[in-house]
């Protein structure tokens, strides 16, 4: 099945290689069919190929199994009737295989849908999806074929009982052999998994292969043991694991029961063959059943947990905006009030531990109600977010600048002393001083800042004194003119 994807681009071929699985899995049924007495048609294959071609290979499907099927029965036909009357009847026939295969992907495609809700409410939309796959087309072209056979002399010497019985094994064959490869289509379809199954451990094939052995050729009820087995596989395996192993148990069960061997054999061969199919049809359905919503249940964990994983990323996300709305400044993006205040608090106590100077910084903007009374508000952010611009620009970044409130900012310098201090001020004063903001109507901002200036004591026995001090200093400045650095010793 593999096989077929690399040719899913040229259709001639993909054509081409659906023909030769249906007469591949063709003549493995005639195989199967001979080895019953009879012949009897226990598990028709093709039935199931006719299908897959259909569903895989779309309107040139219908060619491939009508193709396929006369390839399959003309030898056979060509046996006992002239060619032309073999030739035509090969053609009717296979027309029939063809309608089976329709009405089984019609089935298949009306089904589908409710098969993939992601926990299969109810076992009985599967017990439905297998009714109209499996079971209804060959009811309704099986009598066709039958007919056909019979119209052409080919139907034997069987009387009105025997022709139902017939007619039913032929039905039951036709319905087995889709019931067995629909799975293995849907289990390639769902090819992900094929990795896992090729690595399936050694010792489950060989447990598998042991038990069937000796079911069928030490003691026949073993056979019951294949049970745990295929659970197993229809959890770990799904689809694919379950499709397969069941495709194993059938042919190795009818070829075994053909040859009188296993917990089947024995009696009137149609009956053997009946039992076996009721004992591969529950199974069967049991397994799928499991597979399909263990792999449906796989399917909605993995969407469950992508959604998980999205939900924790967008909430990461929003944590951090949220975070940074708590402590920046929206309109000048500087560290707000309540952030310098925790860092500068940190830096106290840090300077505490380890003595080391330090100070603190109160710059208000000159007259600045002026700015927004003169060239409106939006000249008055701007003012503020240049003079942020600036006074960051100067700063360490080990220094800590923030909003204070309104036009006034808060400085912290770190393991700074008293001179230099008074130096990063005058920086700061000189770089407020140099701004110059040309707005959109021609006219032209300059503004001041007044800084005051407190460093650290051993008196100061909390932040707020510091700041009281610093703030002090800048009344003083705003006093002395404005425009200048003042210290809390009230020198400028
Ligand atoms: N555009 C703008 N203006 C603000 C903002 N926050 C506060 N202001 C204004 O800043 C002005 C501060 O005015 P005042 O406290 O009188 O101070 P000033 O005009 O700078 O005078 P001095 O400080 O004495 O030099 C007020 O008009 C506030 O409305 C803001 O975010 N944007």
């Amino acid at each position: 099945m593999r096989l077929l994807r690399p040719l899913a681009g040229t259709p001639n071929r993909l054509a081409l290689s659906l023909t030769v699985l249906y007469v591949l899995c063709g003549y493995g049924s005639v195989l199967l069919a001979r080895l019953a007495a009879g012949p009897l048609p226990v598990l028709d294959f093709a039935a199931g190929a006719g299908l897959i071609c259909l569903l895989l290979g779309g309107r040139r499907g219908y060619l491939s199994v009508w193709l396929g099927s006369v390839i399959v029965q003309l030898p056979q036909l060509a046996m006992m009737l002239e060619l032309q009357p073999a030739l035509l009847l090969a053609g009717l026939l296979a027309l029939v295989s063809t309608a089976e295969a329709h009405l089984a992907r019609i089935g298949w495609r009306n089904s589908e849908m409710r098969i993939r809700h992601p926990l299969l409410r109810e076992p009985r939309e599967l017990a439905h999806f297998w009714l109209h796959v499996a079971m209804l087309p060959p009811l309704l072209t099986q009598p066709v074929q039958l007919l056909l056979l019979n119209l052409a002399g080919l139907g034997g010497e069987r009387g009105f009982l025997e022709t139902g019985w017939y007619l039913l094994m032929l039905v039951l064959g036709h319905a087995s052999g889709l019931f067995l490869l629909g799975p293995c289509y849907a289990g390639w379809r769902d090819r992900g998994r094929w990795p896992r199954l090729l690595s399936l451990p050694w010792w489950w094939i060989a447990a598998f292969i042991a038990v069937l052995a000796s079911a069928f050729l030490v003691y026949r009820h073993t056979l019951m043991l294949v049970l745990p087995l295929l659970l197993v596989l229809a959890i770990q395996y799904g689809l694919p694991g379950t499709g397969l192993a069941m495709v194993l148990l059938a042919v190795a069960s009818v070829t075994a029961t053909a040859r009188g061997l296993g917990i089947f054999a024995g009696g009137m061969p149609g009956l053997s063959y009946l039992n076996l199919q009721v004992f591969l049809f529950s199974t069967g359905f049991m397994l799928h059943y499991l597979a399909l919503a263990q792999s449906l249940l796989l399917r909605h964990r993995m969407r469950l947990e992508a959604e998980v994983i999205a939900r924790t990323e967008a909430l990461t996300a929003s944590n951090a905006k949220l975070a940074e709305l708590a402590t920046i400044d929206a309109l000048t993006g500087v560290r707000n009030r309540r952030e310098w205040l925790r860092r500068a608090t940190e830096q106290l106590l840090q300077a505490r531990r380890y003595p080391a100077p330090m100070s603190v910084l109160v710059l208000d903007l000159d007259h600045f109600k002026l700015i927004n009374d003169q060239h409106g508000h939006h000249a008055g952010d701007l003012a503020l977010i240049a003079a942020c611009d600036a006074c960051t620009a100067s700063l360490r970044a080990s220094d800590s600048f923030g909003r204070w409130g309104g036009e006034e900012f808060a400085v912290l310098l770190p393991a700074t002393s008293e001179e230099e201090s008074r130096r990063v001020a005058e920086k700061l004063r000189q770089a407020v001083a140099a701004i110059c903001i040309s707005l959109d109507t021609g006219a032209v901002v300059r503004i001041t800042a007044s800084i005051g200036m407190a460093s650290l004591r051993d008196d100061d026995h909390d932040l707020e004194r510091l700041i009281r001090r610093a703030d002090d200093a800048l009344y003083r400045a705003k006093r002395g003119g404005r425009d200048c650095v003042v210290c809390d010793s009230g020198e400028a």
